[in-house]
C-alpha cells in the first residue's frame, strides 16, 4: 500500500510551545481524509509541514515517501483563507499558474471547472463572494494536476449550499485523477459524507486517526439504566458516559463479547465519534494570564 503521507514523531514548537507533538500518520495514496480538531489544535502546523512550508523541530514527514521539498511538484495547496491575488480576474490566474508551473500545468481543466460554475473569466477575483474565491483556488490547485492536495480549511466561510458544492466539485474532480487529499474542517456533517480517512489532532497530538469505516466499525452507543456499566467491564472500553436519572449513554470502544441485552447497542456517526474524543476539557486560561500593566 503506497503512503501518500507518512509521519513519525513529527513535532514542531513555537518558543518553548508545541505546536505539534509526538505525530504519527500514515494516510494510503487514494483517499480523502479530513483532519479535524479544536481551534489550536495543531492542523495547520501540520499541513504546512507536510507541503514543507515549516521545518519539523522533531522527526520526520515524508510525502510519496520523499521529504517535502523534494515532492512539492506533485502537491497542491490551498491555504487557509484560499489566499489570492484580488486585482487579477480568474482568467489571469490560470495563465500565471502556467508559467509557474512549466512542468505540468492543464489550464483547460481550470478553465472548463469554472466555466462549469459560472465564475465571470473577466472579474477582478476580489470582487467574487467568497465561495467563488473558493472555487477558483481549488481549480488552481487542482490545474497542477497534484498527486496530494492539501486543503486548509476551504469550506469554512461557505454558506451549506456552496459547502456542497464545493465538496462535490473536489469529489469529483480526485475520483477522475486519484489525488489523495488531506483536509481540515471543523465540520464534521460535510466531512461525513465526502472523507474516507480520519485524523483528531487535540492540544497538538493525535487522539485518533485511521480509515472512517474501521473507526465507525469499532465503536457503538450503548443505552441503558443508570449505574448497569458493570455488565460492560470486559466487552466494551467506555469513552465518554453520560447520564440522566433514568438511562446511561455511552460511547464504547466495542470488544468481541456480547453485549449484556440491558443495553441497546446503536450505530455511530462520524460526529459523535469525534466529539466524545474531544471532550476532554480544554485547559482554561487563568484570568490573571490577561492582565496587562498599566
Ligand atoms: N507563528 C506562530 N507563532 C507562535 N505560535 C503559533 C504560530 N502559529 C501557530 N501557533 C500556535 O500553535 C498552535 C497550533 O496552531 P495551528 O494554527 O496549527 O492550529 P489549528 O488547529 O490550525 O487552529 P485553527 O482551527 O484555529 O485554525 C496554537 O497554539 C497556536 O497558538
Amino acid at each position: 500500500m503506497e503512503l501518500a503521507v507518512e509521519a513519525a514523531a513529527l513535532g514542531k514548537r513555537y518558543g518553548r510551545t508545541w505546536a505539534l507533538r509526538d505525530c504519527a500518520l500514515a494516510v494510503p495514496a487514494g483517499r480523502i481524509a479530513a483532519l479535524v480538531g479544536p481551534n489550536g489544535a495543531g492542523k495547520t502546523t501540520l499541513l504546512h509541514l507536510v507541503v514543507g512550508l515549516l521545518k519539523p523541530d522533531a522527526g520526520e514527514v515524508r510525502v510519496f515517501g520523499r521529504p517535502p521539498r523534494e515532492a512539492l511538484p506533485d502537491i497542491g495547496f490551498v491555504a487557509q483563507d484560499t489566499p489570492l491575488y484580488r486585482d487579477f480576474t480568474a482568467a489571469e490566474l490560470v495563465t500565471m499558474g502556467g508559467k509557474l508551473n512549466r512542468r505540468r500545468w492543464d489550464a483547460a481543466l481550470a478553465r472548463d471547472r469554472l466555466g462549469l460554475l459560472g465564475i465571470p473569466p473577466d472579474k477582478p477575483v476580489g470582487k467574487l463572494s467568497g465561495g467563488q474565491r473558493a472555487q477558483v483556488a481549488l481549480a488552481l490547485a487542482l490545474a497542477k494536476r497534484p498527486r496530494l492536495l492539501l486543503l486548509d480549511e476551504p469550506i469554512a466561510s461557505l454558506d451549506p449550499l456552496a459547502r456542497r458544492e464545493f465538496m462535490q466539485t473536489l469529489m469529483g474532480a480526485v475520483a477522475e485523477s486519484e489525488t489523495t487529499v488531506l483536509l481540515s474542517s471543523h465540520l464534521l456533517a460535510d466531512l461525513e459524507r465526502s472523507c474516507d480517512h480520519l485524523i483528531v489532532l487535540q492540544r497538538s497530538r493525535v487522539r485518533l486517526a485511521g480509515p472512517v469505516d474501521e473507526l465507525l466499525a469499532g465503536f457503538r452507543t450503548l443505552t441503558g439504566p443508570q449505574a448497569g456499566s458493570a455488565a460492560i467491564d470486559g466487552v466494551a472500553e467506555v469513552v465518554r458516559a453520560s447520564h440522566t436519572e433514568r438511562q446511561s449513554t455511552l460511547l464504547v470502544r466495542r470488544g468481541d463479547g456480547p453485549i449484556d441485552p440491558l443495553w441497546t447497542e446503536h450505530e455511530v456517526t462520524l460526529e459523535d465519534v469525534v466529539l466524545a474524543h474531544l471532550a476532554e476539557a480544554e485547559p482554561r486560561v487563568p484570568a490573571s494570564a490577561w492582565e496587562v500593566t498599566a
